[in-house]
């Protein structure tokens, strides 16, 4: 079995990889960096989940993968405050999409306003925390939730919804 993976983040990698082992303990990973299609900082959830879906279905064009998985975050805004949103599709041989969203919590002023402004989350975050590449480790809703939750462990949870669907799908063919 062979598992893409639409990007080379470390937090997302890591994510697919934990879960899809304890499924598919034999299956063989390839990491592809396929373009979201979407704006870099998209902020809307239609959007993020589009990206998800965009690089999911790259991954299928040309290659021989079981399933490519695609994974994006953003951020939208409700009642005027601004929440980081995640969005998973899994994609597969026979051009079935599943999709999946993930765990949101809102982001402080300082730091929607930049986004307003223009700015991607990944670099503001980097600043806000002095920090290097926190996109690649516990990502802003670890730094927002105490550590309780990094981004690997949301990104983890939206890959159980999507194999969870895609099993069942299997199971019901
Ligand atoms: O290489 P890719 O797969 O694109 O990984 P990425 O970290 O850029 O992730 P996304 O494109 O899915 O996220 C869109 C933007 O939001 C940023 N971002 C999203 N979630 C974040 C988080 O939890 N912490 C820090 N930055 C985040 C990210 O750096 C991008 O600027
Ligand atoms: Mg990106």
């Amino acid at each position: 079995m062979k598992i893409l993976i639409g990007t080379n983040n470390r937090a997302k990698t890591k994510a697919v990889r934990t879960i899809a082992t304890i499924y598919y303990p034999d299956a063989e990973f390839i990491n592809i960096e396929v373009p979201s299609l979407v704006s870099n900082q998209p902020m809307s959830d239609e959007e993020t989940r589009k990206g998800a879906i965009n690089r999911a279905k790259q991954l299928m064009k040309n290659t021989e993968g079981t399933f490519g998985v695609g994974l994006e975050g953003g951020v939208h805004e409700i009642d005027g405050i601004m929440y980081i949103c995640n969005w998973g599709a899994l994609v597969t041989n026979d051009g079935t999409v599943f999709t999946a969203a993930g765990a949101g919590i809102p982001l402080p002023i300082e730091i929607a306003i930049q986004l307003k402004a223009g700015s991607e989350l990944g670099p503001v975050m980097d600043v806000y925390t002095n920090k290097n590449d926190i996109r690649h480790d516990e990502g802003a809703i670890g730094v927002f939730t105490n550590g309780f939750v990094k981004r690997s462990d949301m990104f983890e949870h939206i890959m159980l919804l999507l194999i969870g669907q895609y099993e069942l799908s299997k199971k019901l063919m």
